[in-house]
């Protein structure tokens, strides 16, 4: 089987949600390439807590007797619940018992998110949370019966974007697609960078290790490469408050070249500039951060937006696809 699914994005491109079938009913889901729980708001969630949300009802699923799971992620986010089987169809690809986490808590972001309702996890199932037992993210359910076992990422700045199953649309991309090995040991889609450049020009240096992941929306990278970006900024400065770099809203930011595979692409400075930091709009908060404390660098949406991103288990090694869209 294969199929295409449209990735809608939030306002700023803060996340995109993917329409799913789940049991008998139709959720949004944030598709996360650096998480392995297909999690989703449940009638066993707590109506304050789920309120606008859609909700999956488990009495369509099989109960996991005695299967738990509770997950956080880097923006200090969370949730946690129990576990069922049941249907779930993407693009028209569907996995027949899939393992369904419902949720019995959430944190607040997800609470005050109302079009959000959920995630699903495509990164390697040995980082899914489910005790007492780790269960299959909903790709590696169906990579079997796949066209090819391969997804495809081509999210957009503020309009909608597409993840495919089974098959590379090459009317998506143009030029030649450039591929990078995955060191899966972390459970992510985790490769080497190499140099990057700001502005134009040659690259040089190394961003080194990084993971795609479609659930952070910024780019968190070395503190070495993030100076040299905001040194061609002249209102910017890392704003402790707001936790990153800040600059005026009317600047122009350069453009972020990176090399991936032996080729370079291109983020536009317009796809760097995140969002106001409030209301008054004077101020901008960086779509290019520090990966201080975190271990490695994650090129997020930011990034994402600007490529077509081939996630590929067709061979023994699983690789990276990049070309430009
Ligand atoms: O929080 C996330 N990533 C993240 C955010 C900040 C930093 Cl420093 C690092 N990573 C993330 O992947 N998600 C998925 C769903 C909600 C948030």
């Amino acid at each position: 089987q294969s199929g295409e699914v449209a990735a809608n994005p939030e306002q700023y491109d803060e996340s995109y949600l993917c329409p799913v079938q789940v049991g008998q009913t139709t959720l949004n889901l944030d598709f996360d390439t650096g998480s392995a729980d297909l999690w989703v708001f449940s009638t066993l969630t707590p109506k304050s807590e789920s309120t606008g949300h859609s909700l999956y009802n488990p009495s369509t699923g099989t109960k996991k007797s005695g299967y738990t799971w509770d997950i956080s992620y880097g923006d200090g986010s969370g949730a946690s619940g129990t576990v069922y089987a049941d249907k779930v169809v993407v693009g028209g690809v569907t996995a027949t018992s899939q393992a369904v986490e419902a949720a019995t808590s959430v944190s607040s972001q997800f609470e005050q998110d109302t079009d959000n309702d959920g995630l699903l996890g495509l990164a390697f199932s040995s980082i899914n949370t489910v005790e007492p037992q780790a269960q299959k993210t909903f790709f590696d359910s169906v990579k079997g019966s796949l066209a090819k076992p391969l997804f495809t990422a081509d999210l957009k700045k503020g309009a909608a974007g597409t993840y495919d199953f089974g098959y590379i649309d090459s009317s998506k991309y143009t030029g030649s697609i450039s591929y990078v090995n995955v060191n899966t040991a972390n459970g992510f889609w985790e490769f080497t960078a190499s140099g990057y450049a700001v502005g134009s020009g040659s690259v040089s240096g190394s961003v080194g290790d990084a993971i795609a992941d479609t659930g952070t929306t910024l780019m968190y990278l070395p503190t070495t490469v993030v100076q040299a970006y905001y040194n061609k900024v002249d209102s910017a400065d890392y704003d402790s408050n707001q936790g990153g770099y800040t600059y005026d809203c009317s600047e122009n930011l350069p453009n972020f070249l990176i090399s991936l595979g032996g080729k370079t692409f291109t983020v536009s400075g317009t796809d760097i500039n995140f969002a106001p930091v409030d209301s008054s709009g004077e101020t901008c908060f960086g779509g290019i951060q520090e990966n201080t404390g975190i271990g490695m660098s994650i090129l997020g949406d930011i990034f994402l937006k600007s490529v077509f991103v081939v996630f590929d288990q067709t061979q023994s090694t699983p690789r990276l696809g990049f070309a430009a869209q």
